[in-house]
């Protein structure tokens, strides 16, 4: 383990969200859940094109003012702050797929329990694909991350190097989706990890997943990021 994936895990130990380690986390994920609100409606609202245009103007006087605060540009820069958290931490509030941080992530919660894990999610509006359903896209976003963060029974954690989805139903959108996946096999840095997601008690679709510890380890893969985050 090195200071990236020491304590990557610690957030998942419990079906609870784990709390915000700080005001600034707190203050955060309020500001992400209100964007992801914006994002929903901004999907579904039939304003007049004036009044469009006034809530694009309030958002851009809002883009301009927060582009005026200090910023921190990727994990490794929070991390390196050192006043943001561990690793894992960061990574929870401000991960894609699973950051509570992050208006992008549709509020992945995941948890583990031995060699297994258990997770839910809803995707609003925004994650539309086919009508009514949650995009392809976004499930193997889903899968990935949850099979992904699942890697640690294994206790090596790795890069996905394969994904397989099989989508077998379309998955509803605005349904809380429930996960669960089990370690299949960990040998030598290779992990396999196998997962479902269930609608209303039926299946949606399974995934499988083979992580693969770089043999460079992650800190070096993290080094190799340096640059990549738009400062
Ligand atoms: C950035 C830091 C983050 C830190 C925290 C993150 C925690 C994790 C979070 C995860 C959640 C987020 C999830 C994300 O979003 S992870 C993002 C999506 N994934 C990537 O970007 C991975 C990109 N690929 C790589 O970096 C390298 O290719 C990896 C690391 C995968 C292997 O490069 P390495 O140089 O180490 O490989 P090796 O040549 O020594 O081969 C070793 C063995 O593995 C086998 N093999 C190799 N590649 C593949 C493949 N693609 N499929 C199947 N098998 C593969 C290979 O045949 C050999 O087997 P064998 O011949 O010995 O039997």
């Amino acid at each position: 383990m090195d200071e990236l994936t020491a304590g990557l895990f610690n957030p998942f130990a419990s079906e609870e969200v784990a709390p915000p380690n700080s005001s600034h986390w707190e203050a955060k994920r309020r500001l992400a859940e209100a964007v992801r609100q914006l994002n929903d409606l901004l999907v579904s609202t039939v304003a007049s094109d004036a009044e469009l245009a006034q809530a694009s103007a309030q958002v851009e006087a809002l883009n301009r003012t927060l582009a005026d605060t200090p910023r921190l540009h990727g994990t490794l820069a929070y991390l390196k702050s050192g006043e943001h958290g561990h690793y894992g931490e960061i990574n929870h509030e401000l991960n894609a797929v699973g950051g509570q941080s992050n208006p992008l992530a549709p509020g992945l919660n995941m948890w583990l329990d031995g060699n297994r894990a258990y997770g839910t999610v809803r995707c609003g509006l925004a994650y539309e694909g086919p009508p009514g359903f949650v995009h392809g896209g976004f499930v193997a976003a889903i899968f990935d991350q949850f099979l992904g963060m699942a890697q640690v029974a294994g206790g090596q954690p790795g890069m996905t190097g394969t994904l397989t989805v099989r989508y077998l139903r379309p998955t509803p959108l605005n349904t809380e989706l429930k996960l669960s996946a089990q370690l299949s096999r960990a040998e030598d840095r290779k992990t396999l990890v196998s997962g479902e997601l269930r609608a209303g008690g039926e299946i949606t679709a399974t995934a499988e997943g083979l992580f693969v510890r770089p043999s460079r380890g992650m800190a070096a893969m993290a080094e190799m990021a340096v640059g990549n985050s738009g400062q």
